[in-house]
């Protein structure tokens, strides 16, 4: 308590102060955690958030423990759901895409971290353009889904996760129906896909599946929301 602070870490303090009135905190201090660990965050990439802990339990609900498993995730971002999904697969290889090259270097470095490297394929494209002829025995995303008109309203700090990691089309489900429409031939006969929703989409959303024939489940989080769609091919 005697000893007094060095004006440089002062000066330090209080630039990181200020610059947390743009910046959300989890930029600032580099990492942030998800499902009990600690990833790498950078400006322009999503920020994990709790909710999707819920879409990685439910896959993992979905997956057997010892068998050879192939994974497709869309928007892998920090790298935080694929990479959860292997540490507690073991036997599990993933595929995972995204249409920024700085998200593919962040989950580069975040597999690295937790030496996962070997197991996850990083692509980068659109969509299923980068695994065109591949089937999965899973697809999971946690895409954009926030409705264009939305953005000027959102809190500038969020704004800073980028229009690419939160923006999905006009109405919010550009994403799903495009997904809808392509999914089919990339699953294996009796696959899944899993997908994080809005709020208010279950009922759009298990509308678009149900036409394209798959079988749907919609389920909800803590707070009593529409949280995620799981359909079966
Ligand atoms: C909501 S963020 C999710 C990031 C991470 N998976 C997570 O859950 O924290 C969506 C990600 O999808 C990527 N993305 C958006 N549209 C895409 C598309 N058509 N194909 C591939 N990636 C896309 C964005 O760049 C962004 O990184």
């Amino acid at each position: 308590m005697e000893e007094e602070v060095p004006q440089e870490i002062v000066q330090k303090y209080m630039s990181m102060l200020e610059a947390l009135e743009e910046l959300p905190l989890q930029y600032l201090i580099g990492e942030w955690d998800f499902m009990g660990r600690t990833f790498k965050v950078e400006e322009g990439i999503l920020i994990p958030r709790p909710e999707t802990e819920l879409l990685v339990e439910k896959v993992l609900s979905l997956l057997e423990k010892d068998k050879d498993l192939l994974g497709f995730e869309i928007g892998v971002g920090t790298g935080c759901i694929s990479i959860s999904l292997l540490l507690e697969r073991p036997r599990l290889r993933m595929y995972a895409s995204d249409v920024q090259q700085k998200a593919i270097e962040l989950a580069r470095k975040n597999a690295q971290r937790y030496g996962v490297q070997d197991r996850l394929f990083l692509v980068l494209g659109d969509m299923f353009e980068p695994v065109k002829d591949m089937v999965f025995d899973f697809v999971v995303s946690n895409p954009p889904y926030i409705p264009k008109r939305m953005w000027e309203k959102l809190d500038p700090k969020v704004r800073k996760e980028g229009y690419l990691s939160l923006i999905g089309g006009e109405k919010g489900t550009e994403f799903y129906e495009r997904f809808s429409k392509e999914v089919g031939k990339h699953l294996k006969e009796g696959g899944f896909f899993a997908l994080e929703i809005g709020h208010d989409q279950g009922k759009v959303v298990r509308k678009l599946f149900e036409k394209e024939g798959f079988r749907v489940e919609v389920y909800k989080d803590l707070s009593g929301q529409d949280r995620l769609v799981v359909g079966w091919k």
